[in-house]
């Protein structure tokens, strides 16, 4: 039986995608007969357990400065994989010497889109992740997205034959579409009229990368007859930033726009939406865009979503660059002017997202680690 170590620092936030992801690592390497352990300074138990995994708690050295204390953490983590004699160790971007690591942000990349500047070299994620990929300290990588990896590509000249492309996946039988009655009665609990619409953006937080400003932006500029019969909600961990507050504030439709709390059953926000949208500077997959697309809500969102690699056909219209409030708005009007439209990008968004079916995960997972688990 084959041992496997999986390495987060966090694992206990249920609404952060990666930890999502380690998830779906445990889960795939248990159903295979390894024994799965993971080492973590917070975690949620029960829910690793469940999932077949056997929970470890690195100390925590909450009085050291960020970098050191991740340091510190990829030091416990190497050494309980030396106890524990493991045949494959797996990091999530914050172990410096993994055997495998699933990477779900490209800091780099990020500050560039989200600040305008490169990353500090003093930065915690600087210091954190440049190593792993210049000086080649792993023997494989799974991206995200094809984003992603043409960025650890382009950026640290990593080879195309040590990087593959595995999609986050979403459970079909959680994230799908609900009957008609059900997803009215969420609109109506959300105070949705019949003859009313509802566009939302659904988060973990970071309201300037997944560009929630720009979501508000481009509702002040909707048609005031189509703004006037829609509801607009978000969604995230964050409080509203002053200058966030502000923009919403100078909205004519200011009242039609409500922040929402996060709840356990999320699938019931993308069932209840007439649209989803994600119009992130970055976002190196975004599983909130697969979802929504699974529970057959129509999603716009930029060319900078991971996710939108998904988006085929007549559904990747939806798709632009991010820069132009105005034409957020244009593609959220001839969505909300057109039910017949919604219907077939809807159709064809459910359609697509079973590429991403966790059912269809073991076969890609085994191309990857069948040589490391045999
Ligand atoms: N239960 C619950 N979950 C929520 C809620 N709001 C958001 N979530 C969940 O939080 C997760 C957010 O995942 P992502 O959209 O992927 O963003 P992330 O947390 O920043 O994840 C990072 O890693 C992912 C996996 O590699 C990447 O997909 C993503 O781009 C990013 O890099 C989704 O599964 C979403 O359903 C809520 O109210 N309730
Ligand atoms: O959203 P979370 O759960 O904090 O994790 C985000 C990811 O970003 C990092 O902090 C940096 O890549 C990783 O360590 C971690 O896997």
């Amino acid at each position: 039986m084959k041992t496997i170590l999986i390495a987060k620092q966090n694992l206990e936030k249920t609404y952060s995608g990666a930890c999502r992801s380690v998830h779906e690592e445990i889960k795939y390497f248990h159903s295979k007969g390894c024994e799965v352990h993971t080492i973590s300074e917070n975690a949620n138990v029960a829910d690793i357990e469940s999932s077949g995994g056997i929970p470890h708690k690195s100390k925590r050295f909450f009085w050291q400065k960020k970098f050191r204390r991740r340091m510190q953490f990829s030091n416990e983590a190497l050494k309980l994989a030396k106890k524990l004699k493991v045949d494959l160790l797996i990091g999530q971007g914050d172990l410096q010497q993994p055997d495998v690591h699933f990477i779900h942000n490209c800091v780099h990349l990020a500050s560039e889109k989200v600040h305008g500047k490169p990353l500090a070299k003093d930065d915690e994620m600087y210091l954190t992740h440049t190593p792993i990929f210049q000086n080649h300290q792993f023997k494989h990588i799974v991206a995200n997205s094809h984003l992603a990896k043409n960025e650890l590509m382009s950026r640290f000249s990593i080879p195309e034959h040590d990087i593959s492309v595995i999609y986050p996946a979403i459970d079909e039988n959680q994230f799908r579409l609900l009957p008609i009655e059900e997803r009215n009665a969420i609109r109506a609990d959300l105070g949705v009229k019949s003859d009313e619409l509802l566009v939302g953006l659904v988060t973990s937080g970071n309201f300037k990368k997944r560009g929630v400003d720009r979501f508000f932006e481009a509702i002040s500029l909707l048609p005031k007859e189509v703004a006037e019969k829609t509801h607009f909600v978000f969604v995230g961990k964050d409080k509203l930033s002053p200058e966030y507050q502000a923009i919403l504030d100078r909205s004519p439709y200011k009242d039609r726009v409500r922040q929402l709390p996060i709840i356990n059953k999320v699938e019931g926000y993308f069932n209840a939406l007439d649209i989803f949208v994600l119009p992130a500077r970055i976002e190196e997959f975004g599983r909130v865009v697969a979802e929504a697309m699974a529970c057959g809500a129509p999603v716009i969102t930029t060319k900078w979503v991971g996710a939108s690699e998904l988006m085929k056909a007549e559904s990747a219209e939806f798709v632009y660059d991010g820069e132009s409030n105005q034409t957020l708005a244009n593609l959220m009007d001839a969505l909300l002017s057109d039910k017949a439209l919604r219907k077939r990008v809807s159709l064809a968004n459910q359609t697509s997202a079973k590429e991403v079916y966790e059912s269809a995960l073991e076969e890609k997972f085994d191309a990857v680690f069948g040589p490391y688990i045999v």
